[in-house]
């Protein structure tokens, strides 16, 4: 994989904090949106950023792990959410349209021959990864050319105009990847990244603990981060990894979603860590392990809603506090033009009284 990403410009970091501070309001009193704004506007090396033709890629694969009883949830489910996706039923369907967003399933590796449709895009490479807890999820070509695939699904849309994109994901067991994934990155013992997934209770959390230490003792820790995600991770995984590579080369905005995709993120960062300044994450899932992720990668979240569905739906929402951010910047009026006495060379808290 090419790697071309280049870390954000500070060019502009002066003339944007400037058009940040002179808006009509006690300096720093947009807290995050303040911080998103300058973060957008660095991406897009721009005074006056916007977001366009925003997309969400929702990936989906299945897992050969679920054969160890790592979710209490059947596998035929990721195929099922899939149809249910492509008919707008599925939390994801509504969350893009709320936010005016395009919405694309992308089958990286599901256990099912889908019909062709308009939504659909295939990227299969196999029919779900192999069981890490007997050998290798997937080969290192397999995972290769998944990574591949993400990049071209996100250049296809840079041509068509879009310059955001989020990523989101569909397959049971994939909380497992995600784990071992955390613990190996950021050097984390399992003990501390594996939690309930979709629904299992402490004895299940046991089991899927035990199942992935005892995988992981067996095939050790690669030391090349391709290696790491061909032994451990999904399809849907590679897939988004590469996509996030490829959105970063192209200066594009990425929108993270949760526990899985943030794994995604974890091994994208892991073969270039540029990639992280140009994601936006979405949300904080209820998996305990998602804030870890967060903080290891030196992010903060958007939103904080309880939520651990999945599928882009915490992008997406974030979508409209983003959008907000750059809303403030480009129509919010400077004190000069609103003839408000400035308060921009007053700084800190206590002195900022409008
Ligand atoms: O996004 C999250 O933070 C998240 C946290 C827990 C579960 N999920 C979803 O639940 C499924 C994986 O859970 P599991 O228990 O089967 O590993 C998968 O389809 C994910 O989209 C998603
Ligand atoms: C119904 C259902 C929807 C999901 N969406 C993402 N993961 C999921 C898991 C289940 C079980």
């Amino acid at each position: 994989m090419k790697l071309t990403i280049a870390p954000l410009s500070n060019v502009l970091t002066e003339s944007l904090l400037s058009k940040i501070d002179n808006k009509t309001k006690p300096v720093g009193s947009l807290g995050l949106l303040e911080r998103l704004a300058l973060q957008v506007g660095r991406i897009q090396n721009t005074l006056t950023p916007a977001i366009k033709h925003p997309v969400m890629f929702t990936v989906a694969a299945d897992h050969g792990i679920t054969d160890e009883g790592v979710s209490p949830c059947p596998t035929d489910i990721t195929w099922q959410q899939c149809l249910n996706f492509l008919n707008g039923g599925g939390g994801i369907n509504v969350f893009t349209r709320h936010a005016g967003m395009d919405f694309y399933l992308v089958d990286a590796g599901v256990k099912f021959t889908f019909e062709p449709h308009a939504k659909l895009i295939d990227a299969k490479v196999r029919f779900g990864s192999r069981n890490f807890a007997k050998e290798p999820a997937l080969t290192r070509a397999e995972c290769q050319q998944a990574m591949r695939n993400g990049g071209e699904i996100v250049q296809k849309v840079f041509n068509e105009g879009c310059n955001t994109v989020g990523f989101g994901e569909m397959g049971i067991g994939n909380t497992s990847p995600a784990s071992v994934l955390l613990s190996i990155f950021a050097k984390i013992p399992l003990d501390e990244t594996v939690g309930a997934g979709s629904g299992l209770d402490k004895f299940g959390v046991g089991h899927k603990l035990h199942v992935l230490k005892t995988a992981v003792e067996k095939h050790g820790i690669p030391t090349d981060p391709i290696d790491v995600l061909s032994t451990y991770g999904g399809l849907e995984i590679a897939t988004i990894a590469g996509g996030m590579l490829k959105a970063a080369e192209l200066g594009m905005v990425i929108l993270v979603d949760g526990y899985i995709t943030t794994s995604a993120l974890l091994a994208a960062h892991a073969i270039n860590p540029f990639v992280v300044d140009y994601c936006i994450f979405g949300h904080q899932s209820m998996e305990p392990g998602h804030k870890k992720m967060i903080d290891f990668l030196g992010g903060e979240a958007v939103l904080k809603l309880d939520m651990r569905l999945g599928e882009g739906t915490g992008a997406a929402l974030s979508l409209h506090i983003v959008d907000a951010a750059l809303k403030f910047l480009n129509e919010m009026a400077s004190f000069e033009m609103a003839s408000v006495t400035s308060t921009t060379h007053i700084r800190g808290i206590e002195k900022c009284e409008l």
